[in-house]
């Protein structure tokens, strides 16, 4: 279905609620806000709905304890105060759920837990196992291990990975706003009820600045609709306090809720739309012109013998981005080699460096299978 009666159709769906709808005033977390959003989620459970919630809240909850007034920006910090508070946040989750006779499951994701393929098998695994129990799976980002160069930092894109890799029926992502506006809302803005596909959004400015607590804003919330959208998922964007009507699909005020954001695409493999969506890379490969047309036209792997430069500093397993002469970005792949192993087999060919050097070192730099292509911007 393509339209909100999809989403009040699913039978699996995500939920994901931010920063800002369950922070209180003074940035502590908003305990009933947060029993409000569990009555609404429980009802739904309980009609036979599987329910995945990922919630932002772990920094909220932790200041209190740690007699901080303002959110910490320092990753260290923040790490550590969202440790305080995860557990915290999780207990007031249990709590809420108990009442309705449901069982929670906290379940703590790195953006690395999408995308490499054993990573995301387990947690695909154990996250079907929660929902065959009956749980509702409490999902965040495990912000504690996160590092910098390999996180999300917000829950957006989050959100979308997890709708895909349980193959959610439908994403709703509750925020403060009622819905996506052509224009940030204070401005006098208008709403945006329905949006078909990428074209509708030309000329909607959005910001990345959240509100005092949110982290991303509404760029990183368009980013995850394009990952659920682009994979099959149909994304309703709406304020928390109308979660209901948004599972529902009821009107608000006589309007439809929030924004319905038709699914474009067809599923694609998770690391995939992480790749194309989501990852800071960690380097750069340039690529001679054979090279570029063979990853482009003929989507072959990259070999040693068609790179002619790399930059920055990266692990086996890392995004980087692939570039032609011209500084051109082609493609976003996951490299097989660290930055520092791969100087020496620059230009040379498979033959030679596995003679030289052994088995192993024939591998491809990045294969096919892990490589996405960058659309040229006209
Ligand atoms: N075009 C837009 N339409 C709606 N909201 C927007 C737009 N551009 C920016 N925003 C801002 O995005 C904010 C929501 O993002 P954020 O604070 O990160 O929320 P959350 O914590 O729920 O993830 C809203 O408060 C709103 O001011
Ligand atoms: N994972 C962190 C914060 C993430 C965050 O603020 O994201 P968002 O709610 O999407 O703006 C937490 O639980 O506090």
């Amino acid at each position: 279905m393509t339209d909100r009666r999809g989403v009040a159709a699913a039978r699996r769906v995500v939920v994901k609620v931010g920063s800002s709808s369950l922070t209180a005033g003074d940035g502590t977390l908003d305990v009933a806000a947060l029993q409000a959003l569990v009555r609404v989620l429980a009802e739904r459970r309980v009609a036979g709905t599987e329910v995945v919630l990922v919630t932002s809240g772990a920094i909220s909850a932790g200041m209190a304890p740690l007699g901080l007034t303002a959110r910490p920006r320092d990753l260290a910090t923040a790490q550590a105060t969202a440790s305080v508070g995860q557990g915290l946040l999780v207990a007031r989750y249990t709590e809420a759920f108990a009442q309705h006779g449901l069982r929670v499951g906290q379940v703590l994701l790195t953006a690395e837990d999408t995308i490499r393929r054993g990573h995301y098998r387990n947690a695909q695994r154990a996250l079907d196992r929660l929902l065959a129990l009956g749980v509702v799976p409490v999902v965040n980002e495990n912000d504690t291990v996160a590092t910098d160069e390999i996180r999300f930092g917000d829950n957006d894109r989050l959100a979308a990975l997890v709708s895909h890799l349980v193959r959610a029926d439908a994403m709703v992502l509750l925020t403060d706003v009622d819905a996506l506006y052509d224009g940030p809302p204070s401005s006098g803005a208008s709403r945006i009820s329905e949006v078909a596909g990428p074209q509708d959004l030309e000329g909607v400015v959005v910001t990345g600045r959240g509100s005092a607590v949110g982290t991303g804003g509404m760029v990183t919330k368009l980013a995850s609709v394009a990952i659920a959208t682009g994979s099959g998922i149909p994304v309703v964007l709406t304020s928390a306090r109308n979660a209901a009507a948004a599972l529902a699909g009821d009107p608000v005020d006589g309007g439809p809720v929030g924004t319905f954001f038709a699914a474009t695409g067809r599923r694609v493999p998770t690391r995939m739309l992480w790749l194309a969506h989501a990852a800071r890379t960690a380097g750069r490969l340039v690529l001679d012109d054979g090279a570029v047309r063979a990853v482009v036209e003929r989507r072959t792997s990259l070999l040693p013998a068609g790179v002619t430069a790399v930059h920055g500093t990266f692990e086996a397993g890392d995004p980087v981005e692939l570039a032609a002469a011209d500084g051109r970005v082609v493609a976003r792949g996951l490299v097989s080699y660290a930055s520092d192993e791969l100087p020496p087999l620059l230009g040379r060919s498979t033959r030679e460096l596995r003679a030289e050097l052994g088995d192993g070192y024939d591998r491809e730099v990045v294969h096919a299978d892990d490589l996405v292509l960058v659309p040229a911007r006209g």
